[in-house]
């Protein structure tokens, strides 16, 4: 029943036996915003009239792709119709989390801050990998979980079926899996019961030094940072000095206050509660998530457990395609940073492509959101390359080399080269096993285990090099699958690996952009692929191109772009020496656009269409 304003309890003065802290954790596309949404009506916190969907997602970007970056705790109050609680406001805080691969570290945060999660299942797709990755978390942290199933009105659905894969799965009855349909709101007054009922109120201790722990923190460009906290001993008051245990950095709290769904300003926040906290930092690196606040007079000295520093897992270089865009991507990145404390930059140049960032990101969705926030916030054209993971090169001397851009890939006698592993979760239909199973094997997986959820769907278990499936795996697992099949995966480790760097050379110079560190068994398909390539894509020259790969001083493949003289004066006989010289003007004009490599002239072109990862050859040159 929606509550009036005079009996929702104020921050600060909620008893918090009367709070639930939850979480929804959904694949994507399985309608978690959809369900937030309607929350927030059935609640009566978004008057009818200003309800859009998604409300919460606030990002041009995230309402487009139609997925969710940064999560948000929002502030409901709700008095149940039935169970023990009925009649009494309660105040349900709902944080919305992230749901992809890449924010693994932020949905574990966000679940930290919550006693209880709601378990979003599509009722016509069933569980996908990245539900079930974070349903493990959501145990690991012992929530208490509410098995839904949501999408109910649609013809395809299929309840019966995946409410048992769901109760097999958390060991539940079928009967306890709740279904609802977020868009016609079917059931979720039912739910909103069931979390005050079900969800056990948050235990801290009010009189000890306060201990907030951060989940998420957002720059505004106008107030600065705003740091998303779950208090859960003692308080945070207006106008108090606080410290930031991780690093000891202490700040003033500007405002303190909540979110329902528009920020509340309060006088503080006690134990059990959910808000926000505005001290004027101006850099999200200064209030990381995962952190933990205390008072700096009489603070607490142990943080809460879980702290971990983001790290990044993927690099790639970014490169205006225009060179005198350099300052401005410069700008664009630091300007990103203040919202994201896991991008990290330095910069690079390359003899192909100039001057340029090498980016560090969570993963290959993470790189695709800040390229394309990039390019549309900042009106920036930009080249990346090939995207590498970090190997750690131990040399026979017993030095260490961290290394992150193939190009930086160390000669001389290496020991050992380990690259990053991951414990990989594949979920399908059992038809596709064996096409997986190749796909696997393929990129130098090996199998951990397989079990049937139901009849017809397995879970396979894989450990995989990072490296083989941050490129086109997950392109490669849809196609071969009909797009049925899910990943998830998460870092365990590393391992030694027979690992050589590649160099392409053009007339006898390495070209740095197209470096790469491939499996000794690769090495010589990817050689072979970009020669091929290159051959067709640069154009010919006065004299004879060799382009070769090679490991080391080995060449392992070559092609050969034939010489050719263009003589722009050919049918110029006679003596007409402007027109001469105008064709020769128009000629140098042309050589402009283009790069040297040593003394081979190579159109930008050619670089960008030979790092593009399409499938399609390219095309022949006239
Ligand atoms: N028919 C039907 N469609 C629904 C229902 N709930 C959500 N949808 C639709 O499913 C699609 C995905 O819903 P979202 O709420 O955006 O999914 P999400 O899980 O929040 O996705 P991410 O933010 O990417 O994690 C949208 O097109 C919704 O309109 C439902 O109960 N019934």
């Amino acid at each position: 029943m929606p509550a009036t304003p005079s009996n929702v309890p104020e921050p600060s003065r909620t008893d918090p036996a009367l709070i639930r802290n939850f979480c929804i954790i959904a694949h994507i596309d399985h309608g978690k915003s959809t369900l937030a949404d309607r929350m927030l009506q059935i609640t009566g916190v978004v008057d009818p009239r200003q309800m859009r969907a998604q409300y919460l997602d606030r990002m041009d970007i995230e309402r487009e792709r139609g997925i969710t970056i940064k999560s948000q705790a929002v502030r409901l109050p709700w008095a149940p119709k039935t169970g023990s609680n009925a009649g009494t406001t309660h105040i349900l805080n709902m944080i919305d989390t992230p749901g992809h691969v890449d924010f693994t570290y932020e949905v574990s945060r966000s679940l930290a801050a919550c006693e209880g999660t709601i378990l979003v299942v599509d009722a016509a797709q069933g569980i996908e990998a990245q539900t079930l990755a974070n349903l493990y978390l959501a145990l690991e942290n012992d929530l208490t979980i509410i098995p839904v199933l949501n999408k109910i009105d649609l013809p395809a659905a299929q309840p019966e079926k995946y409410a048992a894969e769901i109760a097999h799965i958390i060991g539940c009855d079928p009967s306890d899996v709740l279904q609802v349909s977020a868009k016609t709101g079917l059931g979720v007054e039912d739910l909103l019961d069931h979390i005050v009922n079900t969800i056990p109120a948050p235990v801290g201790v009010k009189d000890a030094p306060a201990r907030a722990m951060i989940f998420d923190s957002v720059y505004d460009a106008y107030r600065g940072v705003v740091t998303y906290v779950r208090v859960v001993d003692g308080q945070l008051t207006k106008r108090e000095r606080i410290a930031m245990m991780s690093t000891g950095a202490t700040h003033e709290l500007l405002e303190i206050g909540v979110i329902s769904p528009e920020p509340k300003v309060a006088d503080g926040l006690g134990v059990g509660e959910v808000g926000y906290i505005i001290t004027g930092v101006k850099d999200v690196r200064q209030s990381k998530v995962g952190d933990t606040i205390t008072s700096q007079n009489k603070g607490a000295t142990e943080p809460l457990g879980g702290y971990k520093d983001p790290r990044p897992m993927v690099f790639s270089g970014l490169y205006p395609l225009d060179g005198s865009d350099y300052p401005l991507l410069r700008d664009a990145l630091d300007k990103l940073r203040l919202n994201d404390a896991a991008l990290v930059y330095e910069p690079e140049t390359s003899v192909a492509l100039g001057f340029g960032y090498r980016c560090g990101f969570l993963g290959l969705l993470h790189l695709e959101i800040i390229r394309e926030r990039l390019e549309r916030e900042f009106n920036l054209d930009l080249i990346s390359t090939a995207p590498n993971v970090v190997y750690r090169v131990v040399m026979e001397d017993g030095t260490e080399h961290t290394v992150t851009n193939p190009s930086e890939f160390p000669s001389g006698k290496i020991a050992e080269v380990y690259e990053p592993i991951v414990r990989g979760t594949i979920l399908a239909p059992n038809e596709f096993v064996g096409a997986i199973m190749e796909l696997c094997q393929s990129r130098r997986g090996s199998l951990q285990g397989m079990d049937y959820l139901s009849e017809d769907r397995v879970e396979l278990r894989y450990t995989l090099p990072l490296a083989e499936i941050v490129f086109d795996f997950f392109d490669q697992l849809k196609s071969k699958t009909r797009g049925y099949a899910s990943l998830d995966y998460e870092p365990i480790g590393e391992q030694s690996a027979n690992l050589v760097k590649v160099d392409i050379l053009l007339h006898g110079d390495a070209v740095d952009a197209f470096s790469a560190i491939v499996h000794k068994d690769k090495a010589y398909s990817y050689g072979v692929m970009m020669a091929g390539k290159l051959q067709k894509l640069i154009p010919r020259q006065q004299f004879e191109v060799p382009i070769q790969a090679a490991i080391g001083s080995r060449v392992i493949a070559r092609e050969t772009v034939r010489a050719i003289r263009k003589d722009v004066l050919a049918k110029c006989y006679g003596g007409d020496i402007s027109r001469k010289r105008k064709l020769l003007e128009k000629q140098k004009e042309g050589k402009k656009r283009m790069k040297m490599v040593g003394r081979v002239e190579v159109p930008q072109e050619a670089f960008i269409a030979a790092l593009s990862t399409d499938a399609e050859p390219p095309k022949d040159k006239k």
